[in-house]
């Protein structure tokens, strides 16, 4: 039986923006509906029902003639992102395509919610949200999540990546790699105006941001092993859709 996945967008070849697989070539499948709500959420047309004409309910199979359609022979991975795409149980459906054709899958979620076909992902990126988002960790969860990953030997295969706007977001970070010491820690820089049109203002901006958290980040022992990166797609393209 192949039941249905809502989609938002499909999009690319672009490069990964974002985390462990910055860079690289990539499309993307961004599914609709998140159970967070985080204040400066940068996709917030996937859950806050801006979009709710644009979301397609499309079977495994559909999405990846759809993917074929728009990506032609000019890919070898797939980031599936959203809203998060944890909340859907049947994605097990599209990961196991994507494999038989030899594409490498990237997922990215919050950690929120623990599906089984976790183990599947290549590249899985959970970001944790620090309190500047005004959402709150369910650690037995993200413990879980984690315990689980490691279990099956699929550290290598994933990591953490924790978006940061202020001091509290960095002390949040500390706390997280400091709980999962054993998985690589990226910090990103939080975009505060996913509003703007005003691409070079964005773009000064962020770079600024940028080097303030370098800064933070050499000069703090419980860091030394963070990976500091930009979202590289915004300082290419600022706030658009779609890249
Ligand atoms: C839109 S989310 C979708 C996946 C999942 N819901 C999550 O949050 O991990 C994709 C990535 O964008 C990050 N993100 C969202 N809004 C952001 C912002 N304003 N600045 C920097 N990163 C942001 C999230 O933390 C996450 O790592
Ligand atoms: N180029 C590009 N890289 C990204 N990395 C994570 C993204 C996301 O929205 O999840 C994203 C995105 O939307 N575009
Ligand atoms: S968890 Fe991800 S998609 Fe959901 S509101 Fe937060 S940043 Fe946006
Ligand atoms: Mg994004």
């Amino acid at each position: 039986m192949s039941s249905k996945l809502p989609v938002l967008e499909i999009f690319g070849p672009t490069i990964q923006g974002e985390g462990m697989v910055i860079g690289r070539k990539t499309m993307f499948v961004r599914t609709a509906g998140c159970d967070y709500s985080c204040v400066w959420c940068d996709s917030a047309f996937t859950w806050d029902g801006s979009a709710k004409d644009e979301i397609v309910q499309m079977t495994a199979e559909q999405i990846w003639q759809q993917l074929k359609a728009v990506g032609k022979d000019n890919f070898s991975h797939v980031t599936i992102s959203g809203g998060n795409p944890a909340l859907l149980k049947n994605l097990d459906q599209l990961i196991a395509i994507l494999k038989e054709n030899n594409i490498a899958v990237a997922l990215e979620t919050q950690g929120s919610v623990w599906q089984e076909w976790f183990l599947e992902v290549d590249d899985l990126t959970i970001s944790p949200k620090p309190p500047s988002s005004t959402m709150v960790t369910n650690y037995k969860v993200l413990d879980s999540i984690v315990g689980k990953l490691s279990d099956h030997g699929r550290l290598n295969n994933m990591s953490l990546k924790v978006v940061v706007f202020g001091e509290e977001d960095l002390d949040y970070g500390k706390e997280i790699t400091k709980r999962y010491p054993e998985v690589t820690f990226y910090l990103q820089v939080g975009n505060n105006d996913v509003g703007t049109n005003d691409d070079q203002s964005l773009i000064r901006g962020l770079l600024g941001k940028y080097e303030l958290l370098i800064n933070q980040v050499v000069e703090d022992k419980d860091l030394n092993h963070a990976r500091v990166l930009p979202q590289l797609h915004t300082l290419v393209w600022g706030n658009k859709r779609g890249v």
